[in-house]
């Protein structure tokens, strides 16, 4: 399958999963050897990093624990565009963190994620995304330290990514295209 359609976007095979896992593996590496003997935090932003994390804690062989947070607007204040961290579930005072990201788009997630993870006394903090998208980066930041592709500013889904809800399932990354390249 290299072209998908959903809610009449087209989609084209972008990233196929053994592309993917290689890409995986090489991270995983690197992290271990960095992270040896620092037992680790990994961090993921969820809904969308399921799958890489998932992935990803394959190929990390060096102690580590694992959690979960998902970001939220505060809810009944006219500050909307404050974020909370929700799900935390562990002490991270004193913890050296790798937040696990789908995607690093404009940076607005990344940013919030940082600045409530900062206020819990952390070690120290890096950024491992699958994928990043410097064009449209609105944030300066300096622990993006593991990416695994830079891509344009198209808009992508599958393996976790969504468009509308729909795809996180799919484990090939497919990108959107005009209509007309896939007639
Ligand atoms: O850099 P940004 O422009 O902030 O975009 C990146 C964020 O957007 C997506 O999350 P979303 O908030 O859509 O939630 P989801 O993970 O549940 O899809 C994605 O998973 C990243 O967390
Ligand atoms: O390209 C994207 N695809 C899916 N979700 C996203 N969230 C930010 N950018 C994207």
């Amino acid at each position: 399958m290299k072209h998908i359609q959903i809610d009449n976007l087209d989609f084209e095979l972008f990233i196929d999963y053994e592309q993917i896992k290689k890409r995986i593996r090489l991270m995983g590496i690197d992290i271990s050897v960095k992270y040896a003997d620092k037992n680790p935090v990994f961090v993921g932003v969820l809904n969308g990093c399921f799958m890489f994390m998932a992935d990803l804690m394959k190929q990390v062989h060096v102690p580590c624990e694992v959690s979960f947070v998902k970001l939220s607007s505060y809810q009944g204040t006219q500050q909307d565009h404050i974020k909370e961290l929700l799900g935390v579930g562990m002490d991270l005072s004193g913890r050296e963190i790798i937040i696990v990201e789908d995607i690093i788009d404009s940076g607005n997630s990344l940013q919030h994620t940082i600045a409530a993870l900062e206020k819990l006394n952390v070690a120290s903090i890096a950024v491992c995304a699958l994928l990043m998208k410097p064009d449209c980066l609105q944030h300066e930041f300096d622990n993006i330290t593991y990416v695994g592709f830079e891509i344009d500013r198209e808009f992508v889904v599958g393996y976790g990514l969504d468009y509308n809800g729909q795809c996180r399932n799919l484990p090939d990354i497919y990108k959107n295209v005009a209509h007309s390249e896939t007639a």
